[in-house]
């Protein structure tokens, strides 16, 4: 089974407007709203996928009815932890105008040692051999940095897979566990190395110290610019997939949404890495954070071409 831990979901408030003016009263074309949270947008696109996945994680009591009705609706299985507190509102700007994508996201709910120890013990106790755990997105205040850390303990010693993507502090000390495979963008990655972002070969002499020290898979997602694979076998680059943008939002958890199934499906490194792409370009192409249709992937997938590292010339 595929399970995906949300520590702080979000509800995503995506609004259209023309331009926005900074210091002056906005009006917006239209706003979207979708239960969103890395794990969340993971669990949607695996599903679209035609696979299975459960999301676990924390929701605020205070305004559950609306998130889970959502997630009902999308036929998503869940078993969150109930904790004091609104689940934030994140917005999502999108200015039609000049292809401007602005995210403000808010800190979230805070989480008390009891509701920290509680997830502990519920994910020791449904996490087995073989299971694929993915862990992903920022912690809510009062969840200390080393939490991921300490989940990804638990689930390496019951033998479960654990695929990892987080920022800032909780990357660094989540690292250090090793976790199978690991989605960070460009920003986050450079949380970890001091690589020049235009510089390929640094970001992928970096990526490869990883594998060095036992995490299995690399995938840096680079935005517009694209995507560089690592595993202990191969390096690939890919640049993006051509699509009309419609909304940023959750492409790099589509990323992670393919990895996690291709692995349910014992996929080749090549495929994820091809399928990975095609999720992306497909959510970039649908509004708010609207998992893509299974056709949309398909169609993506055949536009997919990969680069061999050594071949690549840097945009
Ligand atoms: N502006 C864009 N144009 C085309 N493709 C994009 C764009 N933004 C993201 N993508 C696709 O989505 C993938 C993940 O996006 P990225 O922004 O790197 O991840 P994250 O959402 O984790 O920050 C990219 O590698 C690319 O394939
Ligand atoms: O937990 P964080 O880092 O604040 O991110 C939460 C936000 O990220 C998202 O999961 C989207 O993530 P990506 O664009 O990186 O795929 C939104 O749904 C959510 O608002």
């Amino acid at each position: 089974m595929i399970y995906t831990v949300t520590l702080n979901p979000a509800i995503d408030m995506t609004v259209y407007i023309d331009t926005l003016k900074k210091g002056q009263v906005n009006r917006s074309r239209y706003c979207l709203m979708d239960a969103g949270g890395k794990g969340i947008n993971v669990s949607k696109v695996i599903k679209a996928l035609g696979g299975q996945s459960i999301v676990l994680g924390f929701l605020g009591n205070d305004n559950k009815d609306w998130f889970l009705k959502y997630l009902k609706e999308m036929q998503l299985d869940f078993d969150f932890i109930f904790v004091d507190g609104l689940t934030r509102t994140n917005i999502k700007i999108v200015e039609t105008s000049q292809k401007i994508y602005t995210d403000l996201n808010q800190n979230g709910f805070e989480v008390k040692k009891k509701d920290i120890n509680h997830l502990f013990e519920k994910i020791d106790k449904i996490a087995k051999a073989d299971d694929i755990f993915v862990v992903s997105g920022s912690l809510p205040p009062g969840a200390d940095e080393e939490v991921y850390a300490e989940l990804i303990r638990i689930l390496k010693q019951k033998g479960a897979k654990v695929i990892f993507d987080a920022d800032g502090k909780a990357l660094k000390s989540g690292v250090l566990e090793k976790p199978d495979v690991m989605k960070p963008n460009i920003h986050e990655f450079k949380c970890l190395f001091d690589v020049d972002e235009n510089d390929l070969n640094s970001i992928v002499n970096s990526a490869k110290k990883l594998i060095e020290s036992g995490i299995k898979k690399v995938l840096i997602s680079m935005g517009a610019k694209g995507a560089v694979f690592v595993t202990e076998n191969m390096e690939l680059f890919a640049k993006a997939a051509e699509a009309k943008i419609k909304s940023t939002t959750g492409a790099g958890d589509s990323m992670v949404a393919a990895i996690s199934y291709g692995l349910s499906q014992n996929m080749d490194d090549v495929s994820i890495f091809k399928l990975a792409l095609a999720c992306a370009a497909a959510k970039v192409s649908k509004e708010g954070v609207k998992p893509p249709e299974k056709k949309e992937i398909k169609k993506f997938l055949e536009k997919i071409s990969l680069e061999k590292l050594g071949e690549v010339k840097w945009i």
